[in-house]
């Protein structure tokens, strides 16, 4: 299955300069869909994660039917102000100022083995303050899995060194 070819490419969105990568063209393909969540399963089955962590809101997206398919619990990291227990929060650095993110701090207990799923991989930000609240919790971080690299932005280099996979390259 060719998923580039399902990904849309939207020039100058959401400013000035940026390709953005919509992942909505693949979702509404019965087969993409299909395909894209199978091949992620197929490939991240020897981690053998008990839990996949995505990040809000594309992350769930491709997170949880992840994990229904590998037979494991899905873990929301959500924007801040959004969870009702007491969080793990990590503040990163975007292009043009800084976000948080949130995660429960009783989902995750020394030992667990995460797998770091999300839609995108660009400067690593997102991804990297993710891992820091695994970290946080004491548990194993396994990899990462994301549909799209944008490989000029070395987002990869910010992360640990675990397995860092991704489906389609630009
Ligand atoms: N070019 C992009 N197209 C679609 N989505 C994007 C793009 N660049 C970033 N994103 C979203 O932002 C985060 C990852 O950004 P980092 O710079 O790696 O933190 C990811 O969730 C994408 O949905
Ligand atoms: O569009 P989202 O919600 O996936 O968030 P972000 O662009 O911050 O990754």
């Amino acid at each position: 299955m060719d998923i580039k070819s399902l990904i849309r490419n939207i020039p100058d969105f959401p400013k000035p300069g940026i390709m953005f990568r919509d992942i909505t063209t693949l979702l509404q393909n019965p087969d993409g869909l299909r395909g894209v969540i199978d091949l992620m399963a197929a490939v991240c089955a020897p981690l053998q994660p008990d839990y996949i962590l995505g990040m809000e809101s594309r992350g769930f997206i491709f997170g949880t039917p992840l994990a229904y398919k590998l037979g494991v619990g899905f873990i929301p990291v959500r924007k801040p102000g959004k969870l009702p227990g007491a969080v793990y929060s990590v503040e990163y650095e975007l292009e043009y100022g800084t976000d948080r993110l949130e995660m429960h701090q009783d989902a995750l207990k020394e030992g667990d083995r995460v797998l770091i799923v999300d839609d995108l991989i660009a400067t690593g930000g997102t991804a990297q303050a993710a891992a820091k609240m695994v970290q946080q919790a004491g548990a194993e971080l396994v990899g990462f899995c994301f549909v799209v690299e944008l490989l000029a932005l070395g987002g990869r280099e910010k992360l640990p060194n675990v397995p860092i996979i991704s489906m389609v390259e630009y």
